[in-house]
């Protein structure tokens, strides 16, 4: 794994902006996996603003979601489908067509992650996946204790990552149980996977990710045997890796 370390969350989102720019210009169809919270949102705001100014464009890009809620429309505003939408693709020259977010609202859940799973095999290679990470670790929606062999798969979402994701709904008893996330697996088969963490309440997640073993009670952990990950954190993330 390779760190950058970076003054702070504005500093984080200019790199990983610059990260995907590169893989978007020099790629004929580039295909994207993307992410959804708070950190990855810096980064949709420097590439609209690259759009905006002629810099990149988008128009040949396919796009994978990591996950999405079980139960929720897309017009549903806390629905992941939904954030895309509004914080990205409504501002850019992409293909609605090929922005692809698992449907929390299929009829057959399984069916929906076998497809989901298939089109990424069949058609699709992610050149870049963006990440972030939960503070017990996760990635996508894979909580502790997931196997690393997982492929798309429906998830019950750990107490901790629903008090954590609370702040978006009125209550905690309004954010979902389940949901549907690409499996470690899935992940893994990514070409570069550009991981970002900013503030200090993931400070002790870095840490473990950068020290800790690799271990499926750390899902995140399984990213040190990748041959191609950039991990971009800022000032206050470090604050706690012990060197
Ligand atoms: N499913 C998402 C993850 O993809 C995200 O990376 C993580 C951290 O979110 P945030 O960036 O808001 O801290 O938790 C969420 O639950």
């Amino acid at each position: 794994m390779e760190i950058k370390q970076v003054e702070d969350y504005q500093a984080m989102s200019e790199a990983g902006a610059q990260l995907i720019m590169e893989t978007v210009n020099s790629l004929e169809k580039p295909v994207l996996g993307l992410a959804t919270g708070s950190t990855p949102e810096g980064v949709y705001k420097r590439l609209i603003e690259a759009h905006q100014s002629e810099k990149v464009s988008f128009r040949h890009t396919t796009s994978f979601n990591l996950d999405e809620y079980v139960g929720m429309l897309g017009s549903d505003p806390n629905s992941y489908r939904y954030f895309m939408d509004k914080k990205f693709f409504d501002h850019i020259d992409i293909d609605k067509q090929k922005t692809f977010v698992p449907n929390g609202k299929a009829e057959d859940l399984q069916r929906e992650c076998e497809q989901y799973e298939q089109l990424l095999m069949d058609h699709h290679e992610i050149d870049l996946q963006l990440l972030g990470i939960g503070t017990n670790g996760h990635i996508g929606f894979n909580e502790p204790g997931t196997p690393f062999s997982t492929k798309t798969h429906i998830v019950d979402l750990a107490p901790s990552t629903r008090k954590a994701n609370a702040r978006f709904f009125e209550s905690e008893q309004d954010v979902p149980e389940q949901a549907i996330t690409m499996g470690i697996a899935t992940i893994m088969k990514s070409k570069q996977i550009v991981l970002l963490v900013s503030g200090e309440k993931k400070a002790r997640a870095l840490d473990q990710l950068l020290h800790g073993e690799v271990s499926e009670d750390f899902p995140a952990s399984i990213l040190q045997t990748h041959p191609n990950v950039q991990v971009i954190a800022d000032k206050a993330a470090l604050s706690k890796v012990s060197v």
